[in-house]
Formats: C-alpha cells, sequence, structure tokens
C-alpha cells in the first residue's frame, strides 16, 4: 500500500537529533504518519502482538498500538509539564496525512503516569502502528521516523495464554496492619487535619509462567465492558473513571466515589444501590470528588454541567456513586486532554481533601509507592483531543514477567470503618484476580 504517490510517500528519510545532554527528552525525528480507513478487522485486543501492545478499548471502541517510534518517560513534578512539551515538538515536526480525521486518527501517543511527583517514572509512547474503532470507521495509522511504513495487514494474532498456577499473597502490608493504618486516617479526620483521604493497598500474583497480558485485557473488556481496558507500558487494567475526556471543545468527566459491594442477588443489590444513594458517608465523600473536578476544570471552560446528585453505577463486582461533569472549552483555548489531566490529577477520588494535605498523609502512613496505580492512564492525538482515564481496578506486570502488582484504594471520611474499607479494597482487587486467573 501506500506507494509512492503522496507528498508523504516522496518525503526523503529524516535522520533523528541527537540526544539532548540534560533534558528528559529523547531524540527527537520528524515523524511521518498515515491514517486510512479500513475494513473492520474484528476485535481490536485481538490484533495485538504479544510484545508492548498498548491498548485503551471500550465496547469494541478504543485504540490498540503496537511497536515504538518514538518514547518519553519523565519523573518528578514536572512530568506532565514535560511530557507536553515534549509532545508539542513532536506534532510540530510531524508531517501527517490522515485520511480520517476523526479524534484519536493521525499521531497519537499512549501514556501513563505516575500518581506521585516522586518515586515514579510517567510514560508517553507514539506506536508504529495503531488501529483505532470509533462507530463504524475503522483506520490504520501508521507512524515512522522519515520513511512512511506500508500498513501492516490486520489478523487476529494467536491466542494468548493463561498465566498459570497464580498465587496471590499480600505486598506491602496485610489487611490487619492497612486497617490499622485506616484507624490512623480516620483519627487524624476526626482531629480536623483534613477531611478525606484516599488510601491504597497492593497484592503481588505470582505465575509459574509468563504473564502474556493480552489474557488478563481480553478478560477484563469482557467483563467490565463499561469500563475502559487499557495497557501502557505494563500498567494494566479496566478502570470505571474517567478523569478527562475532551472531543473537540467537549469536555466530559465521569467522576466515581462512595461504593458498595454487589451481593450477586440482584434484589439484594437493588436495594443496596437504593442505600448507597442514600448514605450519607458516601454523598459526602462523592461532593469531594465532584467538588475537586469542577473546581479544576471551570478555568478552562466557559460553560459546565456539575449533576446536582449522583447515580449509581452498576459494575459486576461494586457499585459507585458516580457524576458525568461536562464543559465547553472555548476554541481559543488550546489546552490539551493531558494538560487537562494534570490539573485534575490527583482528584478527591485517589487523593483526598484538601488535595495537599491527603498527599502528604497518603506518603506517610500508606506504606508503599503507588507507583502509576491511580495516575493518569489513555492516550493524545496532534489536536489535543484525548481519553484520560484513572488507572484503577490495575496492575503492573513485573520486569521479570511473572509477578503482577495488584492495587486498590477506598476513600476514607470520619465515618469509615476500617474493616469496611478493607472488604472495600479486597472487591476492588477482583476484576484482576478473576482475569488473571480464568481459563
Ligand atoms: C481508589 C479507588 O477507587 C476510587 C474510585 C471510586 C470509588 C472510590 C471509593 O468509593 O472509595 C475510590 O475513591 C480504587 O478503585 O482503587
Amino acid at each position: 500500500m501506500s506507494t509512492g504517490t503522496s507528498d508523504v510517500d516522496r518525503l526523503p528519510p529524516v535522520a533523528a537529533d541527537e540526544p539532548r545532554p540534560d533534558g528528559p527528552r529523547e531524540a527527537l525525528g520528524q515523524l511521518v504518519v498515515r491514517t486510512v480507513a479500513v475494513a473492520d478487522p474484528g476485535p481490536l485486543l485481538d490484533l495485538l502482538p504479544r510484545e508492548e501492545p498498548l491498548a485503551w478499548v471500550r465496547r469494541g471502541e478504543g485504540l490498540v498500538g503496537w511497536g515504538c517510534a518514538a518514547q518519553l518517560r519523565s519523573t518528578g513534578a514536572d512530568r506532565f509539564a514535560d511530557a507536553s512539551a515534549w509532545w508539542a515538538d513532536l506534532v510540530g515536526a510531524a508531517v501527517v496525512r490522515d485520511e480520517v480525521r476523526l479524534p484519536g486518527s493521525g499521531l497519537v501517543a499512549f501514556g501513563s503516569f505516575a500518581f506521585a511527583d516522586e518515586p515514579g517514572d510517567s510514560v508517553l509512547t507514539v506506536p508504529e502502528v495503531v488501529v483505532g474503532r470509533k462507530g463504524d470507521t475503522t483506520w490504520i495509522t501508521t507512524i515512522s521516523r522519515g520513511e512512511l511504513l506500508p500498513p501492516p495487514a490486520l489478523a487476529a494474532t494467536a491466542s494468548p495464554q493463561p498465566p498459570t498456577d497464580v498465587v496471590f499473597a499480600d505486598a506491602h502490608l496485610d489487611g490487619e496492619r492497612w486497617q490499622g493504618v485506616v484507624a490512623e486516617a480516620v483519627g487524624r479526620i476526626s482531629s480536623g487535619e483534613l477531611e478525606k483521604v484516599v488510601l491504597a493497598r497492593d497484592l503481588l500474583a505470582t505465575s509459574t509462567t509468563d504473564v502474556d497480558v493480552r489474557w488478563p485485557l481480553q478478560r477484563l473488556a469482557e467483563q467490565y465492558p463499561m469500563c475502559w481496558t487499557f495497557h501502557v507500558g505494563g500498567m494494566f487494567g479496566a478502570t470505571p473513571e474517567m478523569l478527562v475526556r475532551r472531543e473537540r471543545g467537549l469536555i466530559t468527566s465521569r467522576v466515581l466515589a462512595g461504593t458498595i459491594r454487589r451481593t450477586g442477588n440482584d434484589e439484594r443489590d437493588l436495594a443496596l444501590a437504593a442505600t448507597l444513594a442514600r448514605s450519607s458517608k458516601d454523598l459526602e465523600e462523592h461532593e469531594y470528588a465532584v467538588r475537586s473536578v469542577a473546581d479544576a476544570l471551570a478555568p478552562h471552560c466557559t460553560s459546565m454541567n456539575v449533576p446536582e446528585a449522583p447515580f449509581v453505577l452498576h459494575l459486576p463486582n461494586v457499585m459507585h456513586l458516580a457524576s458525568d461533569v461536562a464543559g465547553v472549552v472555548p476554541d481559543t483555548d488550546p489546552v490539551s486532554a493531558l494538560e487537562l489531566a494534570a490539573a485534575l490529577h490527583p482528584s478527591a477520588a485517589v487523593g483526598g481533601t484538601p488535595t495537599p494535605v491527603a498527599q502528604a498523609l497518603i506518603t506517610q502512613i500508606e506504606g508503599m509507592d503507588r507507583g502509576r496505580y491511580a495516575g493518569p492512564v489513555g492516550w493524545l492525538d496532534a489536536d489535543g483531543d484525548g481519553e484520560w482515564g484513572i488507572a484503577l481496578r490495575s496492575a503492573e506486570v513485573g520486569e521479570d514477567r511473572r509477578t503482577v502488582r495488584l492495587f486498590a484504594g477506598c476513600g476514607i471520611v470520619a465515618d469509615s470503618d476500617p474493616a469496611s474499607e478493607l472488604a472495600e479494597a479486597q472487591a476492588k482487587f477482583v476484576p484482576v484476580r478473576d482475569a488473571l486467573t480464568s481459563g
């Protein structure tokens, strides 16, 4: 395909720049990008190769990618700003021919950002191949340095094999000690130090064979179709929470906070949903999260819709109080989806209220490094459109490829009970746990 007729095809190869000595940016070369529409190749996740797959899918739509045309690793408080500057340079230098012109076509990067300023690595990857689907349109984008790659033929790859003999163990804190940490947080909240803090814990899964991340991804997408199933640089999961989506001038955010476990009995679960919708403890926890998102979006929006009351989002394992916040960004504001994600992070759904006090308390008492858990994960295109979820119901595949670290957290307010919070965290491990062990 794509032989010798377009301007892009006639471009001479361009060498990558020399690496810059000090900055976090890697060598930048001119990227040559081409997007064309293709016939439906079947489920997006089935197209992924085993090595370094990238994914962001929901209900059959979304983006998958593979290969690495460019990558940035950033750390520290400037990780979002560094990533935005790197992206602007790449976009500015790229030659793009996009025959589809939808959000997610043309030049795209997948990213996963650390929760905290320190420690933690963040990554933004521009794949060599991206396949996207929105509605009835499917497209393929090829990205290379200096010379145009022909799009590969699209076909399902060999089915992944499940991990074997997976065992789970407490990682940093066992349940008992974690309950002690929750009790400590309740004490600090009661003494007036802060209003809410989200505390998380981790589990370590060990397999006797290398984990092929496509296995849990396919299970998660099947079992949690209402969530965004993702994988970026070893971090995978199915998140129900959309930190921010920018699609042309429209911004949306799905805020979750306030949770109740499902029983598996539909009638009882409906009664529980009604209890959740009236629970003052959960409504308070939710209100903090909505307010933190609305406050962070307000400076960028000409109009905003913040629902007065949340709805109950039913997931197979838990139910959440949920609010969909929407806003309009004026044409004059070029703020990108990634910049909005940076402004929103950490919302009170993963940090707390007030944010700085909650963040300091997390560092002080949580007893672990969150890595990229609860950080923004998603994608960005050259127009600044994109989707950034919060990396919840997630896990990270270790470098040895046989260990996987699972994460789950809970919002703690004055009325929180440590034993209930532990049970809630256990329920939030279920999606990834099941995805690793089913089959
Ligand atoms: C921090 C997590 O969930 C957040 C999102 C939804 C509901 C939450 C809650 O009810 O505690 C948490 O704020 C997690 O899943 O690890």
